[in-house]
């Protein structure tokens, strides 16, 4: 059974960079001590595998599931039980019934934070962990962008009808700035973060820049390849340990 602090990541919009986020949030705590689960309930959109270039699948010991380890953290994915990249054609109910298997048929041992890469929206699953966790804590994420944080707004708002804690807005993709230079570019707007959080009656945690490498090149995704996300997601980190303490409950 899942222990510890559970932080669910979540968004309205899909393509924002919740799972970079979770993933980035996950690794930093670890890299501070703690012991940190990561799980990907993305059941159709799972995309954690591919970002940390997860291959192997997890192994079972009497019938319960031993969750792969990515560098510290202890990592589930719906992406781990499919084959290659095979699409999960799955209703709600079935989506459902899995949640509760990452829940409860994995042997996480102790962890001081669960990180939940959630589905994008308002979906079944989104509501079924609602019901099924009524202690979550939420990080909503948002671009600058009107639209996003317009339908960002409903992730809060379900939070709070269903009495979850959200801990704070993380406003991704925030500016860009040349290498350079030390302008900041609001490509997507400017500020979005900061009124959805204002809307939400939350603080903005953390804003996260574009980050870039050479034209042709992938975008760096992981604080290990770039000194400015690690230096934004340490400031993250540091803000959640101190709102969400490891208590002596998570360390049994
Ligand atoms: N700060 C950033 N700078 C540059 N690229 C980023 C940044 N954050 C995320 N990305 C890129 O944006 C894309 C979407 O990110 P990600 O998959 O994390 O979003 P998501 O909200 O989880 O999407 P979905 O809901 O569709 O799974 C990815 O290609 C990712 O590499």
């Amino acid at each position: 059974m899942l222990n510890g602090n559970v932080i669910a990541v979540t968004s309205g919009k899909g393509g924002v960079g919740k799972s970079t986020v979770a993933i980035n949030l996950a690794l930093t705590l670890a890299n501070s001590g703690k012991e940190v689960a990561l799980i990907d309930l993305d059941v159709y959109g799972n995309s954690v595998p591919k970002i940390l270039n997860i291959t192997s699948k997890p192994k079972t010991m009497n019938n319960k599931i031993i969750p792969v380890g990515y560098e510290n953290i202890k990592v589930m994915s719906m992406g781990f039980l499919t084959k290659g990249n095979d699409p999960i054609i799955w209703r709600g109910p079935m989506a459902g019934k899995m949640v509760d298997h990452f829940l409860d048929e994995v042997i996480w041992g102790k962890v001081d934070y669960a990180i939940l890469d959630m589905p994008p929206g308002t979906g079944d699953i989104s509501l079924d962990l609602h019901n099924k966790l009524p202690n979550l804590n939420e990080i909503i994420v948002t671009t600058p962008h009107p639209n996003a944080v317009h339908v960002a707004e409903r992730a809060g708002l379900m939070a709070k009808e269903t009495n979850h804690t959200i801990l704070g807005v993380v406003e991704n993709m925030s500016y860009f700035t040349p290498s350079l230079g030390t302008e900041k570019y609001f490509l997507f707007g400017k500020d979005g973060g900061q009124a959805l959080a204002t809307n939400l009656n939350t603080e903005l945690l953390a804003q996260i820049p574009i980050c870039y490498t050479q034209i042709d090149e992938q975008p760096p995704l992981l604080i290990n390849d770039s000194p400015t996300l690690l230096e934004a997601y340490q400031s993250l980190s540091d803000k959640i340990s101190r709102k969400l303490p490891v208590t002596q409950k998570n360390l049994s």
